[in-house]
Parts: C-alpha cells; sequence; structure tokens
C-alpha cells in the first residue's frame, strides 16, 4: 500500500537565517533586526530578502504570513496547502514565490488565496514593522467545521502597504490565538501592531502581548506561545513586544526559543509556520482518544535484549551524604503486593542499575539527581518508589472534585514523552487507589480540566498546560510530595527554566524542604548541575551510572561523511538496504522532516514524520503508525530526541547530525534500548556548522562507548578551536557530580549556592577528560 504523507506546513525558510540569534526571535536582535540575517529568505515560501532587511532596519515587527493547512486527511493533503494559503506575490521577490510551503515538489497549487503581495510586504517593513502577513489556517478538514472560519477570519488587508501599526496601533491585527476562553479576545492587538496569543487555549494573563504598542506604534508583535514542548513550539517574544520604533531592535524582549535543535532562531522555537498557525489557526478542539484500557493493553511491553544481564556490570557512582544502600532485586523494594504484582505483570524481573540505587533513595525521602543512559528503566526509578511510598502513607482515594490537590506532579518537556510516562505510571498504579492523570498542550483544555476534575493524586504535565491549569486555579499545589523533572537537563535549560521557575513560585507549592525533588536524564551538563541546586534540598544525592559494557556500546555508531547534496541519495541507499527494519531518521528542522518523509514516499518507503509545526493529532497519528509498524520510517526533529519508547527501533539515522553532543546521545538513545541492540548512523557534513560544534563531544561519546572512531574525525576533533582540553581517553561515567569538582563551597556537606549561572553555558565544558 502507497503511504502518503501529509506535509502542512509552510513557510519555514527563514528558520536558516535566524541561526545565529538562536535564543530566538526577539531576544536580542529582533526578527529582521539583524541584516546578517537577511540572507536566504525565500526562494521557497517565506519573504523576501527585501522584506526583511526593511523589517529589521525598522525595528522588525514585521511577520510574513503563514499559511497553515493542517491534514484534511491523509490523502490529499497536498493540496490543502494551495486552497488555504497562498500569497499574491506581485513584486515576485518573495513571499510565496516558488510556492507557499516552500517545496516545489510538494505540490503546485498554491497562492490562489489570500495572501498578501510582496509589495505590502516591504511597506510595511519600511514603516516600522509589526506588520504581519494575513494567516490563513485551514484546519483538519475531517475535523469540526470550526477550523475553516479560521482560513476566512485570517489574513489581513493591507491597504497599499502602509503597514500594520503604523499609526500608532490602529493597524494593528489583533487577534486571539486557539483560545478556548472567551474573554479577552478583544485585547489582542488593539494597541499596536500585532499581538497574539500562542495556542495555549488560555487567554488569561496572556493578554498582554502585544496590546501595550510602543509609542511609535510600531506593530510590537509580542506572543506567547506554548510551552510545553521541547521541540520549539513556542518561545518568542514571550514576555510581550518590545519591537516598535526604529532603534530598538527587536521584539519579544526575551524571546527565547525552546527546541533546542530543531530549528532555531526564528523559525525554530516556534517558527515561522507556527506563528501563522496559532495565528488564525483554529481553536484548540482535539480531544486524544482514550488509550485502550484492556490489563493486555495495559501491560503490554517489550522484550529486554541480549545485552540486559551486562547492565549487572555497570559502575554506579553516588555522591552526597548518608546514601541509602542499593537493593539488589524487587523484593528488596519493599513495594506493596499490588505494586509488586504490576511490575511482574509489566515484564520486569531483575531491577536495571538506576532504579536499584534510586528506589531506595526515593523511598528514605531523600532528592534526587539521577544519570542514566538512554533506555535504562528511570522511568520505573521514579514511578515505583513514588507509588510505594504513597500507598505506605496512605493516599486518598481520587474522587470527583472542582479543585484537585495531586501528591505528585512529574513534568516532562515533550507531548509524547509525557503520555508515556502516563502510560506507565497508568500500568504501574493499575488496581490501586492511586489515579495518575496526564494533560499536555495541543489538545482541548477542558478535555485536560475534566480528566483533573475526576480525580488525581499523579499529574503528568507538559509545563505550559500545567501553568495553564494552575493559573486557572484548578488544582491545588498544597499536597505536592514529588516532583519530578524528567529530562531535567531539558526542562531546566533556557528553553523550560523560566516555566519551572514559575511553576516552583506557584501559589501554595511547597517549598524544596516540604517536598521531594527528583530529577532524572541521561545527561547532566554542569551548569545545569548547578541550576538544578536551586530546586534541589542542599544534601541532594547524585547518582550516576556508568556505561563501561553498557547500554551505550549496545548501540553500533557510525559516522560517515556525507555532503548536504549527498544526503538525500546516501538515505534511500540506506533505507533499501534496511529494508522494513524501524528507522527513526532525525533532522533539523521541520520543514525538512516533511520534505524528507515526501520524498521518501514517493520511493516507495511508507514514511511519516513528527516535528511541532504538526497538530497534535497528525503527530499521534505519525507516531502511532510508526509503532505499529504502519510506517516503518518516522522522519523526526529533536522533538523527537528524548525518552520515546519504541519498541524495536533498530536504527536510527542522524540526516543532519545535532550541534549538541547531549542531542545526539538521546537521539541515538532511541535504539538500543534495555539490553536490545541497534544501529545509529550520522552523516556529517565537515563544512557544516554544527559538526564543527559537536565534532569533539563525538569523538568522546565514541571513545567512551568503545566504538570505532574515525582517523578523519578524530583529526578534525584535535583541530577543532575553542574548546577544552580534549582528551580521546574514555571516561567511566557521562556526567560527574560537579559538587565533586569543588566549584561550592561546602556546607553542610554541600553549598547550595543558588541559581543565576546561565544555563547556556555549553554542554561542552562537561567532561573533557
Ligand atoms: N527492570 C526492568 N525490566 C524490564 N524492562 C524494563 C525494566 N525497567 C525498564 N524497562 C523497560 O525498558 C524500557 C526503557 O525504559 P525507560 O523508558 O524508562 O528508559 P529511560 O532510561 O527513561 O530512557 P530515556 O533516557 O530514553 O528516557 C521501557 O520499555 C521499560 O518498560
Amino acid at each position: 500500500m502507497e503511504y502518503r504523507h501529509t506535509v502542512h506546513t509552510a513557510n519555514r525558510d527563514l528558520n536558516e537565517n535566524f541561526r545565529s540569534n538562536d535564543r530566538g526571535f526577539g531576544s536580542q536582535k529582533g526578527f529582521g533586526g539583524d541584516q546578517n540575517n537577511d540572507q536566504s529568505c525565500s526562494t521557497r515560501g517565506g519573504f523576501t530578502n527585501e522584506n526583511f532587511r526593511s523589517r529589521g532596519r525598522r525595528g522588525g515587527g514585521g511577520r510574513g504570513g503563514s499559511f497553515h493547512s493542517g491534514d484534511s486527511d491523509d490523502t490529499n493533503s497536498h493540496r490543502d496547502f494551495g486552497r488555504t494559503g497562498g500569497n499574491d506575490d506581485s513584486g515576485g521577490n518573495g513571499f510565496g514565490r516558488s510556492g507557499f510551503g516552500g517545496d516545489q515538489n510538494n505540490d503546485q497549487s498554491r497562492s490562489t488565496r489570500g495572501g498578501f503581495t510582496n509589495e505590502n510586504f516591504r511597506s510595511r517593513g519600511r514603516r516600522g514593522g509589526g506588520g504581519r502577513g494575513g494567516s490563513f489556517h485551514s484546519g483538519d478538514s475531517d475535523d469540526t467545521n470550526s477550523h475553516r472560519d479560521f482560513g476566512r477570519t485570517g489574513g489581513n488587508d493591507d491597504s497599499g502597504g502602509n503597514g500594520f501599526g503604523r499609526s500608532g496601533g490602529r493597524g494593528g491585527f489583533g487577534r486571539r490565538g486557539d483560545n478556548d476562553d472567551s474573554d479577552n479576545k478583544r485585547d489582542f492587538g488593539r494597541t499596536g501592531g500585532f499581538g497574539r496569543r500562542g495556542d495555549s487555549d488560555d487567554s488569561e494573563n496572556r493578554r498582554d502581548f502585544g496590546r501595550s504598542g510602543d509609542s511609535g506604534g510600531f506593530g510590537n508583535f509580542g506572543r506567547r506561545g506554548n510551552n510545553d514542548e521541547s521541540d520549539g513550539t513556542g518561545d518568542f517574544g514571550r514576555s510581550g513586544g518590545g519591537g516598535g520604533s526604529e532603534n530598538r531592535r527587536g521584539f519579544g524582549r526575551r524571546g527565547g526559543f525552546r527546541g533546542k535543535n530543531e530549528e532555531v532562531g526564528f523559525e525554530s522555537g516556534k517558527g515561522q509556520d507556527d506563528l501563522g498557525k496559532a495565528d488564525t489557526g483554529p481553536k484548540v478542539t482535539y480531544v486524544p482518544p482514550p488509550p485502550p484500557d484492556g490489563e493486555d493493553d495495559i501491560f503490554k511491553h517489550y522484550q529486554t535484549g541480549i545485552n540486559f544481564d551486562k547492565y549487572d556490570e555497570i559502575l554506579v557512582d553516588v555522591s552526597g551524604v548518608n546514601a541509602p544502600p542499593a537493593i539488589l532485586s524487587f523484593e528488596d523494594a519493599e513495594l506493596s503486593e499490588t505494586l509488586t504484582r504490576n511490575v511482574y505483570k509489566a515484564g520486569y524481573v531483575k531491577l536495571t542499575p538506576i532504579q536499584k540505587h534510586s528506589i531506595p533513595i526515593v523511598m528514605a525521602g531523600r532528592d534526587l539527581m539521577a544519570c542514566a543512559q538512554t533506555g535504562s528503566g528511570k522511568t520505573a526509578a521514579f514511578l515505583l518508589p513514588i507509588l510505594a511510598h504513597m500507598m505506605k502513607s496512605g493516599v486518598a482515594a481520587s474522587q470527583f472534585k472542582d479543585i484537585q490537590e495531586p501528591e505528585a506532579i512529574i513534568v516532562a518537556p515533550t507531548r509524547e514523552l509525557i503520555n508515556q510516562i502516563y502510560l506507565d505510571a497508568r500500568k504501574f498504579a493499575y488496581g490501586t487507589v492511586v489515579r495518575p492523570v496526564v494533560i499536555y498542550g495541543g489538545t482541548q483544555t477542558s478535555h485536560s480540566l475534566r480528566q483533573i476534575f475526576q480525580g488525581c493524586n499523579i499529574l503528568c504535565a507538559t509545563p505550559g498546560r500545567l501553568l495553564d491549569i494552575i493559573n486557572k486555579e484548578k488544582i491545588g499545589l498544597g499536597k505536592v510530595k514529588y516532583l519530578v523533572l524528567d529530562e531535567a537537563d531539558r526542562m531546566l535549560d533556557m528553553g523550560f527554566m523560566e516555566d519551572v521557575r514559575k511553576l516552583l513560585l506557584s501559589p501554595g507549592m511547597p517549598s524544596r524542604e516540604e517536598r521531594q525533588t527528583l530529577m532524572f536524564s541521561a545527561t547532566f551538563p554542569t551548569p545545569i548541575q548547578s541550576l538544578a541546586r536551586e530546586i534541589l534540598k542542599p544534601d541532594y544525592l547524585f547518582v550516576v551510572v556508568g556505561q563501561v559494557g553498557g547500554a551505550c556500546s549496545d548501540v553500533e555508531q557510525q559516522i560517515i561523511e556525507v555532503e548536504e547534496y549527498g544526503k538525500r541519495d546516501k538515505l534511500l541507499e540506506l533505507l533499501q538496504h534496511i529494508g522494513h527494519e524501524r528507522t527513526m531518521v532525525f533532522v533539523k528542522t521541520k520543514k525538512k522532516a516533511d520534505f524528507i518523509a515526501t520524498v521518501l514516499c514517493q520511493e516507495k518507503i511508507p514514511s511519516t514524520s513528527i516535528h511541532g509545526d504538526r497538530e497534535q493529532r497528525e503527530r499521534e497519528k505519525a507516531l502511532s503508525d510508526f509503532r505499529t509498524g504502519q510506517c516503518p520510517v518516522i522522519v523526526a526533529t529533536s522533538v523527537a530526541a528524548r525518552g520515546l519508547d519504541i519498541e524495536n527501533v533498530l536504527h536510527v539515522i542522524n540526516f543532519d547530525i545535532p550541534g549538541d553532543i547531549d542531542e545526539y546521545v538521546h537521539r541515538i538513545g532511541r535504539t538500543g534500548r534495555c539490553g536490545n541492540i541497534g544501529k545509529a548512523i550520522s552523516f556529517f557534513d565537515r563544512r557544516g556548522d554544527d559538526e564543527q560544534k559537536v565534532v569533539r563531544g563525538l569523538v568522546k561519546v565514541l571513545t567512551d562507548a568503545h566504538q570505532e572512531v574515525p582517523a578523519w574525525l578524530e583529526e578534525m576533533a584535535f583541530s577543532a578551536h575553542g574548546m577544552p582540553t580534549f582528551s580521546s581517553h574514555p571516561s567511566k561515567f557521562a556526567s560527574v557530580d560537579s559538587r565533586k569538582r569543588g566549584d561550592f563551597q561546602e556546607d553542610n556537606g554541600y553549598s547550595n549556592p543558588g541559581i543565576s549561572q546561565p544555563a547556556a553555558r555549553a554542554a561542552e565544558e562537561e567532561d573533557w577528560g
């Protein structure tokens, strides 16, 4: 059967242009503010250089239209583009010139309706920006009809290119994003330029955005996107506008993008598309189907692999004072009878190293920072002791109430990951009074609320949705005993730290002394550890599971030199060889993910894609098609790099190598899980910027995992600039407790210096041997 890949995202070409501003749109120079950024927009979709430059010079704020047509279904999807978006590019310069959506391979029938002229764009730009192109969104046509309205609503009439916001904010284009809430609609964009909300379903506390036009009235552009994704969905100009007058470059004072490596700069945080999507995009009506609830489905699991027993040989280092001893078996864990039964039903017979150490630590009430390899059972390492402890201390059976007070909150950076954690929690809690609930962005808020109202002991959430619910005062935090940050280094980096802070400062949230805080990840760079200490009790324990002979070497890693233009053919060659074995292909940009998936489908390799611009329904469908094997290939951005546990993924291909070595570690960790073996092949274009950034880290990761390091790669690593001392000797641990380095003064075992070191200090400072 031919599998058609649905491409539904639009102008993303700007991404590359804004790479240099990788804190996101508006963080410093602002969108368009940097003339260096304006070189390559828009041969495909997007705007012209010219436009950008104009906006940039004038203080930015302008934004090109974005056209999003959700997939109407998996068939005919390509046609949606054309119908929905499109531009009239009278100047021939750009926006939409070669087809909106950028990709000529995708469809030719765009640009029939809507849109503006290039000329207008330019005008807006020159006038001080703030302008925003129309945005037309036709949502999923198999979804509710309401989506279609957006197409009609969206878009702007730009009369003569005078620009939005020129006259002190009258011309603004105000809209609400995909709000569920009917209040406040008028606020947006009222004063100046264009204000928008992200698609967070909540209008409360977001009213500010875009509202307060600058005195010049030049389109403030403030937005707040989704906060709950790691893939860059949300974040430009998060704290409001700021664009405005000429000499104020940039909008969005703080900005900041989230998608570490998905797509940086403008496009990445929540790129061009995303803005468009939310601007006139449909109200979020998606209600995820309930997961199957038969016992067989709940306990469905895959087999541990041939290397599972090798876990016993791995070294583990525990630092901190008075660590309780490790346990050796599930019997030692003092789980309740039901819990023990569930563990066995889930196919767990032996503890993994991280479980041996974490379970007693958590049961003893200690705070924990735990670092263990991908796929080595970290989820159970925090869920089991929390559940055991909750049950021991007599958790109240959950019941329908308007305000629920969960005892545990678990946050993770992506929607799919938090859902997976929830399914594990549901599995282990099966037959007990404990009720886990999951809430995440991209779904109807009222659905999230309904889930909570029915009872909630363990709340699994992405940060954006969690904050929304807290702000709505629909949950009380006073009873929170456990706070878990999964993928903690990601949760504490620039993308999410602010949300985590907000969570910690939310009314009722117990102080660190009163709650137990647990952090888990496969990577823990030193700067992140120092941030973590603000959140953990001073006497927290640090557990690091070594990697010698362990899971890392279960992934055979290969780096092959391929220049950019040769990547496509190389990928096809590899996939033809791989056949139908499940493969994840990672690329840098959302657009590329769709493009490559489309190309593969054309080549009769059933493929799908997952990235932050896809509707949640599509993301879940893509993942499900991949899990079931209907699509043995999924092309993904870094949104799928962390945590996802999919059976039988035998190959990971880094079509684009990530610019961050931790990201690489997480990506390749989608294979070779739980004692199974896998292969990771990475394309390396020696002229690529990301390659330069990662080359030394790569040599180190390969060396530590006892993989062959190509001589050319080693040579490159030795001659690379700007890195601390480099060593290619293997080290036993992927991470080191930063307290051991003596970086901090001792006090009570270890000091707790508080926060403030920028998280951005790169992971490269870590572990150079
Ligand atoms: N003791 C165990 N016995 C058998 N299977 C286990 C055990 N512990 C965990 N697993 C299974 O191993 C797989 C990987 O576990 P998990 O997803 O928790 O890994 P992780 O360490 O969190 O990985 P990542 O770093 O990628 O998030 C899951 O399918 C899980 O059910």
